[in-house]
């Protein structure tokens, strides 16, 4: 069974990989998702140029329907994530996440990146919905505009962007519209819904504590949104433009729906963080039945083959 994809020049012999964020923080969580059997890559904590703690108190809760997340972009900075993907992306192609809180921060960090030995593949996070006071960028499509033009003046390695979920048609056809402007090598939706809000029925608490427990939700719940966005911006962006899935991937099938919809890479968060970089493997295993099951051997038979029923 082949399930290979390819990203600016790069084969990935494994279509599965970590989403950002989750079992990424440090070397010692990346290099177990590094040697991984099933993962074809990995992506680094979103990083800001200095080390960040990110939110007080609890900001993580598993929950029947997913996960809600506020951490709040903590990270160990830049330069240690980048000195990490320095080091190993002659083994596999890597993704190096940058999350800026500001364009300024945004641009310094793609200037030393670009100045720097890394050649893999960044990840610009316009979704971060969890740091009080800062919108998410991807539903300002002005400033995503501007924010893109001023990195492809001076940017010259493989770049994507890291999507919030939408939720209008409307929408699709507005980022697409600035997203298709660029020579972009992906974009990576979704990331968390954000902003949910769950009670604990013990204590009728919120589950977190960051911004009175408003938080990104992935997990099961992400789904339905996540399909939605893959196969809404598959049909609209460059094919040039590749699309990562992620959102909602609990077993091969999951898998299989987002290849199905258009993806050629399908990240994990919900899931890896409950179950451990062994998730791969599984998933994988799972992906390899389900196709069999279908008369695929190749994941490319079927990328974007989403049938409808007009
Ligand atoms: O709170 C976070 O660190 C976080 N949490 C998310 O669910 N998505 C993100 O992009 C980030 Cl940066």
């Amino acid at each position: 069974t082949t399930m290979t994809a390819s990203i600016a020049g790069f084969t990935f012999e494994d279509i599965l990989l970590n989403a950002a964020g989750v079992y990424c923080q440090t070397t010692e969580e990346l290099d177990q998702i590094l040697t991984a059997p099933g993962a074809g890559s990995l992506v680094t904590k979103s990083a800001t140029p200095a080390e960040r703690a990110g939110n007080p108190g609890v900001r993580y809760a598993d929950m029947p329907l997913g996960s809600i997340n506020s951490m709040g972009l903590p990270n160990l900075s830049l330069d240690y994530y980048l000195d990490y993907a320095i080091a190993h992306q002659d083994e596999k192609p890597l993704f190096l996440s940058i999350a800026g809180l500001t364009k300024a921060d945004n641009l310094q960090m793609l200037h030393e990146i670009q100045d720097s030995d890394f050649n893999g593949l960044v990840e610009l996070n316009l979704s971060c919905p969890n740091v009080p006071g800062k919108p998410q960028t991807g539903y300002d499509f002005d400033t995503t505009r501007q924010i893109l033009e001023e990195t492809f003046a001076f940017f010259k390695k493989p770049l994507g962007v890291k999507l919030p979920p939408y939720f209008d048609i409307a929408h699709f056809d507005m980022i697409a519209a600035v997203l298709n402007d660029f020579p972009l090598a992906f974009v990576n939706t979704i990331n968390s819904i954000g902003n949910g809000l769950m009670v604990d029925p013990e204590t009728d608490t919120a589950m977190i504590a960051p911004k009175g427990g408003f938080g990104g939700l992935g997990g099961a719940i992400a789904k339905p949104t996540a399909l939605a966005n893959v196969r809404g911006l598959r049909q609209r962006l460059n094919a040039g433009i590749k699309v990562i899935g992620t959102g909602g991937v609990q077993n091969g099938r999951d898998v299989y729906d987002l290849v199905l919809c258009g993806a050629d890479l399908v990240s994990v968060g919900t899931t890896l963080h409950q179950e451990g970089p062994e998730v791969f493997n599984r998933l994988k295993a799972e992906l390899a039945e389900q196709m069999k099951l279908k008369g695929y051997d190749d994941v490319n038979q079927f990328r974007s083959a989403l049938q409808t029923l007009n």
